[in-house]
């Protein structure tokens, strides 16, 4: 066998996560081998958020079916050099297509070829949940993995599991002409507030989804083109395909973990606040890490990582200023606590501002006035923003810079924006803060009649 690798830097995946930290490392100069058993760029941009977002923007243009998945396909065509195998030669990555798994507690092999290198970085993301319900393995059914290679519009997709790829997925498909039933075990958009969900929901029904929630999926029969669902309760419910959207998993099975040393949790590896795995040489990044799985996150790992093993900084992940995004119409953008979480943390001390987009002159003059936005403050610093409307996920921008900079309110109430902007909206937020202390306050009444006094 040929004398072992010794990069710097091993880091398997290159998906959202594996990609940044090798792009960073070798820019930085440390010498980096990257594996990457299936297509370069993983999930984010195969098979989640760029086929995704572009079958949203697609369905909203109403397009057809068929030029929608196209248009998907051309977007990820677009976006692929920018992670390609070629491209990160150039940057003097090393990279090798193969399924990288554990040899011992330094080593990595790929494909026989034997890696010892000062640092590794597990970034192999998460795969979409499939359970083992009866049924299953005898009916065809879909997952994010395979929906973008559908070409013909499914007749009456039912969709199982209503996070946020089911119900992105079902506005999608809905306003791409398929019938669509969604159904969770719970509720819809669980995690997010539910004044925020609710005109989600309704939106979604008024466009033709039929939403049941409280309602697991036990038991799955027929076959290509007529499928039947048991619900518990005794419930069915037939259609045409089956999405399965019931969440994802780390994907850890053929990394070899026990024989280094590193352990998992119900989520994900098991990792210390420096995202170091139980074997202190090995990082996680991204989906495999269980904090969360989403792209800005997976970039935001590699930062830390990158501080960490290239310069030896402490780098401490923080988990308070991560914002997520859900790209109905209308959408929902949510960074910090909800106000339901708040309140359980903070009771008494919490306050909660709200403004309308229907008072925002800009939405006023694009018609486009359905939404709101609340604002979690405790001693003058934002805790948690929620914001549903036209261009939620990039308004949540500005409090994803207050939050990570643990700035105070006063941060944007002092910044001066353009009229008419979306954009004044958060500056109303934040005024709301201040005018109750400013319009409603005997003191500064006082205050100003005295100077008004001495003033010649
Ligand atoms: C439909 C959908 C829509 C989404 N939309 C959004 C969105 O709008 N915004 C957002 O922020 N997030 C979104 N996400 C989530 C986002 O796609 C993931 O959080 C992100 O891709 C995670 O990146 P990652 O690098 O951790 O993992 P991945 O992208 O999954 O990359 C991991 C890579 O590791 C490889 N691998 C696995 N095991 C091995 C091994 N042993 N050896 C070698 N290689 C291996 C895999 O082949 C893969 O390429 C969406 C997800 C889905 C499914
Ligand atoms: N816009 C975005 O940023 C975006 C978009 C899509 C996905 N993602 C990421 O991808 C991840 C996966 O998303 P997801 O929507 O698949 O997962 P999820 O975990 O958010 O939702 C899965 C849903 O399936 C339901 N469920 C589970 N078992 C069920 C059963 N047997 N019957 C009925 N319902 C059942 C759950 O109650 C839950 O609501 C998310 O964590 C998210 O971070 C992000």
């Amino acid at each position: 066998m040929a004398a072992p690798l010794t990069p710097d830097i091993l880091v398997i995946g290159a998906g959202a996560a594996g990609l940044s930290v090798a792009a960073g490392a070798a820019q930085m100069g440390a010498r980096v081998v990257m594996l990457e058993a299936h297509r370069m760029g993983g999930d984010c941009l195969n098979t989640g958020c760029v086929p995704s977002k572009a079958l949203l923007a697609a369905a909203r243009r109403g397009e057809t079916y068929a030029e929608a998945m196209q248009q998907a396909a051309r977007a990820i065509a677009a976006i692929a050099p920018h992670d390609s195998q070629a491209r990160f030669e150039g940057l003097g990555v090393l990279v090798i297509r193969g399924i990288g798994r554990f040899t011992s507690p330094r080593e990595v092999e790929v494909d026989g070829v034997v890696i010892r290198a000062r640092r590794v970085v597990i970034a192999t993301g998460s795969v979409p949940v499939v359970p083992p319900l009866p049924g299953l393995t005898e009916v065809p059914f879909l997952t994010t993995e395979s929906l973008f290679d559908l070409r013909a519009c499914p007749d009456h997709l039912l969709i199982a599991g209503a996070g946020p790829v089911g119900v992105e997925m079902a506005q999608a498909h809905v306003r791409l002409g398929a019938r669509v039933t969604l159904i969770d075990a719970g509720r819809a958009l669980a995690r997010e507030d539910p004044d925020l969900v609710a005109p989600v929901l309704d939106r979604l029904r008024a466009e033709g989804v039929e939403i049941i929630e409280a309602a697991r999926l036990v038991a799955v029969a027929g076959g290509a083109g007529a499928v039947r669902l048991d619900l518990d309760h005794g419930r069915q419910v037939s259609g045409s395909h089956l999405l399965l959207a019931l969440g994802r998993r780390a994907d850890l099975a053929r990394l070899n973990l026990e024989t280094a040393g590193i352990e998992a949790t119900e989520t994900g590896l098991r990792t210390d606040v420096r995202l170091r795995t139980t074997n202190r040489r090995v990082y996680a990044a991204g989906d495999v890490a269980g904090q969360g799985q989403f792209t800005h996150l997976a970039g935001y790992h590699a930062g830390i990582i990158l501080r960490s093993a290239l310069f030896a900084l402490p780098a401490r992940a923080r988990g308070d200023h991560i914002p997520r995004v859900t790209y109905t119409d209308p959408e929902l953008a949510q960074i910090g606590l909800t106000e339901a979480e708040a309140r359980v943390r903070y009771g008494d001390r919490l306050e909660v501002f709200r403004t309308d987009y229907a008072d925002n002159d800009r939405a006023v003059t694009e018609a486009r006035t359905e939404g709101f936005a609340k604002l979690m403050v405790v001693r003058g610093r934002p805790v948690g923003v929620s914001i549903l409307g036209d261009g939620a996920g990039d308004l949540i921008g500005l409090w994803a810079l207050v939050m990570a900079n643990r700035l105070k309110i006063s941060a944007i109430a002092n910044a001066v924006l353009p009229y008419p902007t979306l954009g004044e909206l958060n500056k109303r937020l934040a005024g709301a803060y201040f005018s109750g202390r400013l319009f409603d306050s005997q003191a500064v009444k006082r205050m100003v009649r005295a100077v008004q006094r001495h003033l010649p």
